[in-house]
């Protein structure tokens, strides 16, 4: 009696998967498996990604250099012809550069981005409470801040003409210019691990003893170094507004080599309108996923100093080499696809952040809007309530918004022709990363709100494409 009770009591402390395998042996390779998975996700994949982006990000600027931006000469040297040798790989893609003229570029413009972020002036403005109920204040001057970069830049720029110099020195040291960006990346994001495990900003941090894991997502949600919020100028405004100047600096150099193009012109404008719509829109930037959620770690931070500048300026970097006359009709038409695309994106995000901003007393396309009202605990016990938009875009699927940002990069993509995959990369890795982003994001809410995310998703049934997915 007494064992079956015990029996029991152990079968309701188990997960359904346990329940499932009820049995010693099943038990063993069960605890064994989640062993092994664990040790994958925390230890085996972080450590393959550490290596592999960076090496991802250099050969893609390698191709479009070396092999007319073909991926099949890029393998057909390297393996059939072996113009290209292993070593040549390990030396060329793999390890750590340094190169000064890069670094002092580098560091000096992360500097311009810590000053000016401190000097400009704006309003300041609350993030979403964390779990732990901290808020995280900022001050709103990325717009600002964008458009005094893009002065400085142009004055710079007319500076430098005067003295024989251009800022497309940068495309013509591009491959140093990544790396060494990539070296310095790699070295503030281990300092940013270790202030997190030992001089943490704010209680939301999260510490293992699994370095690798720590490293690759990070330890603390908002880090900060003498009060400067590490992800707003990682992701913002080196990030950001990095990818803004190197479309410029490459649209500038296919001038510079051919004269006016109006491929590279229209893949430049679109890139810039995109990002004068972050910079409006950047404190609503600073309440989605990457800054509430995603740790400052390797992911984050170098993603946003390196893979940005690499994989996401791809298709003006690839221009630069392949240029293309479009036409007026066929410019005209991508124009006006790619600004309609940015308005779809931008009034997505615009009625979430209006109608939590209006406690749900706001028009959606017309109609007082339909909203549930959500309730969660944070870890300190207290209740909160947030709001669930249910109509507008918000109720043709619950990411309509990634479907706008696909078009986006597939328009500013499609000037370089569709002879090469090379600088679809951007548009195929988004794909997958926004899809990815869609089902994480489900199953956090799903978590944070229950019934009321059930009640939203029997409302709206597709994650991103609606009747699809
Ligand atoms: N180019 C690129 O690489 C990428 C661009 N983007 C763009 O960034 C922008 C932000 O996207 P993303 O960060 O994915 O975040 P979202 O804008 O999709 O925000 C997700 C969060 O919004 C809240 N939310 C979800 N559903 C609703 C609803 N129905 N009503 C109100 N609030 C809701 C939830 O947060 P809460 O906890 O507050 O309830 C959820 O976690 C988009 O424009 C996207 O296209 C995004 C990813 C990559
Ligand atoms: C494998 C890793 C190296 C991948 C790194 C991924 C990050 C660099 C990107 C992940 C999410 C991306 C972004 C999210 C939302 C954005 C809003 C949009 O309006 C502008 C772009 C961006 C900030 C975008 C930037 C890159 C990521 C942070």
């Amino acid at each position: 009696m007494s064992d079956s009770k015990h029996r029991h009591k152990s079968v309701l402390k188990k997960t359904d998967e346990e329940l499932l395998t009820d049995d010693l042996t099943h038990q063993l390779a069960l605890h064994t498996r989640q062993g092994h998975n664990k040790f994958l996700s925390e230890s085996i994949i972080p450590l393959m990604l550490c290596f592999a982006c960076p090496f991802f990000v250099r050969s893609i600027v390698f191709i479009c250099d070396h092999c007319h931006g073909s991926i099949h000469e890029f393998l057909q040297r390297l393996l059939f012809d072996h113009t290209l040798t292993l070593k040549d790989v390990l030396e060329n893609f793999f390890f750590f550069k340094w190169h000064w003229p890069s670094a002092i570029i580098i560091i000096g413009f992360l500097i311009y981005a810590i000053i000016m972020t401190m000097l400009l002036p704006g309003d300041e403005y609350q993030g979403p409470i964390t779990d732990t109920g901290h808020i995280p204040i900022y001050r709103n001057n990325g717009f600002c801040y964008y458009i005094v970069s893009l002065i400085i830049f142009t004055i710079l720029t007319v500076v430098l003409k005067l003295n024989n110099l251009s800022p497309t020195y940068i495309y013509d040291q591009w491959d140093a210019f990544l790396s060494t960006v990539s070296t310095f990346a790699f070295l503030l994001c281990f300092c940013v691990m270790i202030k997190g495990k030992y001089m943490p900003s704010t209680n939301d941090h999260r510490s293992s003893s699994n370095w690798l894991t720590d490293f690759y997502r990070g330890v603390e949600l908002y880090p900060r170094i003498f009060n400067i919020d590490v992800k707003l100028i990682t992701n913002c405004r080196y990030g950001m507004l990095s990818w803004a100047l190197l479309s410029v600096i490459f649209c500038m150099k296919t001038f510079e080599l051919y004269g006016y193009t109006d491929s590279a012109l229209i893949t430049c404008i679109l890139t810039l309108v995109y990002l004068t719509k972050f910079f409006w829109w950047e404190s609503g930037y600073m309440k989605t996923i990457d800054i509430i959620v995603d740790r400052a770690g390797f992911y984050l931070c170098w993603g946003c100093l390196v893979w940005v500048s690499g994989i996401y300026t791809l298709p003006c970097y690839f221009l630069v080499t392949h240029p293309k006359q479009l036409g007026f009709q066929l410019t005209i038409l991508i124009l006006t696809l790619g600004l309609l695309s940015i308005y779809i994106n931008y009034d997505c995000d615009r009625q979430k952040i209006q109608v939590r901003s209006t406690h749900g007393k706001c028009l959606i396309w017309g109609k007082p809007a339909k909203i549930i009202r959500a309730k969660y605990r944070l870890l300190n016990g207290k209740e909160s309530e947030s709001i669930l938009l249910a109509s507008g875009y918000w109720v043709l699927s619950r990411h309509f918004h990634y479907i706008p940002e696909l078009a986006l990069a597939f328009l500013w993509t499609c000037p370089c022709g569709f002879q090469y995959i090379l600088p679809y990369f951007y548009v195929i890795i988004l794909f997958i990363l926004l899809m990815h982003r869609a089902h994480r994001d489900d199953q956090r809410c799903r978590l944070k709100y229950g019934d009321a995310w059930i009640k939203y998703c029997d409302l709206t049934p597709w994650k991103v494409w609606p009747k699809i997915y």
